[in-house]
């Protein structure tokens, strides 16, 4: 970690090597004030050898140089404003999430030994260690960088000579600072060796006032720093290491304070993040996000190769290189001096910027072509126009959001990408099946937003740290109550008005299970992923679902690396298969913080289980979930704002026009005949030709007629729609219809009636 992280590769695990940690990349004073000479030893050794090692020097071509920044990191950039360009509406809600680079990229900067990563990387013997293309062989030989999706074509893919000349100037600069690391860790390694038959005081010490060392303030950074190892080192080996008669609890409540003055978390988030990690890792989490992750770009397949991208951005004098052989799309940007988000490749939709991590629970939704996928939190579209890539435009992806100035950025960047299957909607998701139901996959890319305040956050941000050093102070154990809840501001008053302990985003995730059609021959998979590292928005909501809705299961997510979901953490005991889950962490693998749990759908919902909308009324255990017999569905899908037969007046969808339906219904008939060749004089009455009965088409049209409007995109689903789109019947298990959906209106019943006569004529 430390310096240079851009230019790491991406998924790169970090050994958990305290002595990398300790280059920290803050300012440190030079020397130990003279004054604090009753501080321990150690920490005055450790002040003494920061001095020393603020310049590192080392032997680069037979000549003693200092490092262009040393083993000093520079300050990490400052955080990126919440969206990034690919939101082009410039919302001003204050969202960030992890999909999203940072504005301003033309500066970037990414150059010189900053821009280089550490000597580490080939140490660490990860699962994603294979994955690795990190040699200076490799990188000069060019083509074979580019994983298996571009054919070896020799002269296009090559790297340019002036690529290659960056790189590798790059490389010898890395080189040396490698070089002087490796030689400051073995300083640092010589002196724990020298002092590990001692007993770091450090609970007794007392600066020159007497007060508590644990009391040190920022300006110690350096003695804050010392102490901060000298505990994790006593909590790594406290047998051999803690002073007589102090306990584990106190070394950890000394770190815990340490962590917070050094870092600067809020004592709620550090205690929280503290337990997810050991003492040790913690500290790599912590050092880890300091530094923002590197610049990636999506290549969109849609509109070009990612050769054919690399080589148009390296002509213009961009230093760039595949992701990793993870991904056949990402491409890192170590240094550039064009504005990414400017382009012409960005314009003409060739590539988009998005953080590594986002690609995960696209690539773990795996969507085929043809299928019918619905993105339930989908602005400003990063996964929906990859999901749209993966399809090759076919089928049809249903792209909603709740927010109504992101959906524009999300339609955008659908039309800046040329994604053709996608359709915006601009729901909650809360809101789903009832709007529509019957999908083959389902991404839920989970979102938070702070009731108390009403203002819109990424979910807890845990993940995305490195972009916002906000998170670091301003969530509090309120929030984190609030946090698994996704409160739109449309839907505050039912926000306010649910029970305490049922949360929002724990009801989105059953939303999301009730959506997917589990008779799906290709799919019937839902992703829940989120940008965030706490049990309580991940395992703990998964674990929910599990619970209340028997008839899913976790499945293997299919990335390739990643570390296990949580089992058993903080006296919390979650369901074996959480293991396929999957989490990310910028210290491990140089991404974002990110989780992603896939689950599959293998029967229809039970009657008595937890609905979308009902949920704080009835209560419903797993165990009595798990032990219906019956295979009925009951899905309340009454449509919103329904009303009456005999109320008048019209819902927002306009309400229903019997006669118009029955000249859609003759066509339909007639056109079967047709078809069928038992009728070819078969007689299709006028009407509107682009008159459809099928969902998809209707609900373009509606998208197009608010976009028309100047309005935003909102798919307009009522009745029809929801017929259309698959009102399931309620049926046993040898398929019969038993029971209807209690809440088919009246109105449909009548109209279906009306249907079968019809038919019943033809
Ligand atoms: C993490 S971002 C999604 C990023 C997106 N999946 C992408 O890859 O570009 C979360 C989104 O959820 C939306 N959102 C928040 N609450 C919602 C709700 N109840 N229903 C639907 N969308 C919601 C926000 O407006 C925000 O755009």
């Amino acid at each position: 970690m430390g310096q240079g992280r851009r230019m790491k590769k991406q998924g790169m695990p970090e050994p958990l090597d305290e002595s990398l940690i300790t280059r920290k990349r803050k300012d440190a004073p030079a020397a130990a004030d003279p004054e604090r000479k009753k501080r321990s030893r150690t920490a005055a050794r450790e002040a003494k050898e920061a001095k020393a090692k603020a310049i590192p020097k080392t032997r680069v071509n037979g000549k003693l140089v200092k490092p262009v920044n040393g083993s000093k990191t520079k300050k990490a950039a400052p955080p990126p404003p919440s969206d990034d360009e690919d939101d082009i509406s410039g919302s001003a809600d204050g969202i960030d999430d992890a999909d999203i680079m940072e504005d301003g990229l033309e500066d970037i900067n990414v150059t010189g030994l900053d821009a280089l990563g550490s000597a580490s990387e080939e140490d660490d013997d990860d699962e994603f260690d294979s994955d690795i293309v990190d040699s200076d062989a490799e990188i000069r030989k060019g083509a074979s960088m580019w994983s298996d999706d571009e054919d070896s074509d020799d002269v296009e893919e090559k790297l340019t000579a002036a690529n290659i000349a960056g790189l590798s100037r790059k490389l010898d600069m890395q080189r040396a600072v490698e070089e002087a690391e490796a030689q400051a860790e073995l300083d640092e390694a010589n002196l724990q060796t020298n002092i590990v038959a001692e007993r770091p005081k450090i609970l007794d010490d007392e600066d020159e006032e007497g007060r508590p060392i644990t009391n040190l303030v920022n300006q110690d950074i350096q003695l804050l720093r010392t102490r901060l190892t000298d505990t994790i080192r006593v909590l790594d080996d406290f047998k051999n290491l803690a002073e007589e008669g102090r306990s584990r609890a106190e070394y950890r409540a000394s770190l815990l304070k340490d962590i917070c003055a050094y870092y600067g978390y809020s004592e709620f988030l550090a205690d929280k993040l503290l337990d997810l990690f050991s003492p040790r890792e913690a500290q790599a989490f912590f050092e880890a996000n300091e530094t923002p992750r590197p610049i990636v770009i999506r290549t969109n397949t849609l509109r070009t190769h990612r050769r054919e991208l690399a080589q148009a951005l390296i002509n213009r004098g961009v230093q760039l290189e595949p992701v990793g052989k993870w991904s056949k799309v990402g491409l890192q940007i170590f240094e550039t001096n064009v504005p990414l988000g400017a382009t012409p490749e960005y314009l003409s939709g060739h590539y988009i910027l998005q953080a590594a991590s986002s690609f995960l629970p696209v690539m773990a939704l795996a969507p085929q072509e043809h299928e019918r996928v619905l993105d339930m939190a989908a602005a400003p579209g990063g996964k929906t126009t990859h999901l749209a890539a993966l399809m090759k435009n076919t089928g049809c992806i249903f792209a909603n959001d709740a927010n109504k100035d992101r959906a524009k950025g999300l339609i955008g960047n659908i039309h800046r990408l040329g994604a053709r299957n996608t359709i915006v909607t601009h729901y909650s998701a809360l809101e789903f099946p009832r709007v529509m139901g019957g999908f083959d996959r389902v991404l839920l890319d989970a979102y938070v937003l702070s009731v108390a305040t009403i203002t819109p956050g990424p979910c807890s941000g845990t993940g995305v740290i490195a972009k916002d050093a906000s998170i670091k102070t301003n969530k509090t154990e309120a929030d984190f109550v609030k946090l698994p809840q996704w409160v739109p501001p449309s839907i505050i008053t039912v926000v306010l008005n649910h029970t305490n302990n049922n949360s929002l985003q724990k009801q989105l995730i059953l939303a999301a299970v009730d959506s997917i059609d589990h008779h799906s021959k290709t799919g019937g998979y839902l992703v829940y992923s989120t940008c965030s590292v706490t049990v309580e928005e991940n395992e703990q909501v998964v674990q929910y679902c599990l619970n209340k809705r028997p008839n899913v299961k976790l499945v293997e997510t299919g990335l390739t690396f990643g570390k296990e979901g949580f089992t058993n953490i903080g006296g919390k005991v979650f369901h074996p298969s959480m293991k396929m889950t999957r989490r990310y962490y910028a210290h491990t693998f140089n991404v974002d913080g990110f989780f992603v749990a896939k689950f599959k759908k293998t029967g229809p919902t039970p009657p008595n289980a937890v609905g979308v909308n009902e949920a704080s009324s009835t209560k419903t255990n797993s165990a009595s979930a798990k032990s219906t017999p019956t295979e009925v569905e009951v899905v309340d899908r009454t449509p919103i704002g329904e009303k009456d037969d005999d109320d008048e007046e019209e819902s927002d969808f306009g309400g229903f026009d019997d006669e118009e339906d029955q000249k859609y219904i003759q066509r339909a008939q007639a056109k079967a005949m047709r078809r069928k060749g038992r009728d070819p004089k078969a007689i299709v009455p006028k009407g509107d030709k682009s008159a459809s009965n099928d969902a998809n088409m209707k609900a373009s049209k509606h998208v197009a007629k608010e976009k028309s409007d100047g309005g935003i995109a909102k798919e307009k689903v009522g009745k029809k729609e929801k017929k259309a789109g698959g009102i399931e019947v309620a049926k046993s298990a040898n398929g019969v219809a038993v029971k209807e959906s209690k809440v088919e209106s009246k109105k449909e019943r009548r109209k279906s009636g009306e249907k079968k006569k019809v038919k019943a004529k033809a």
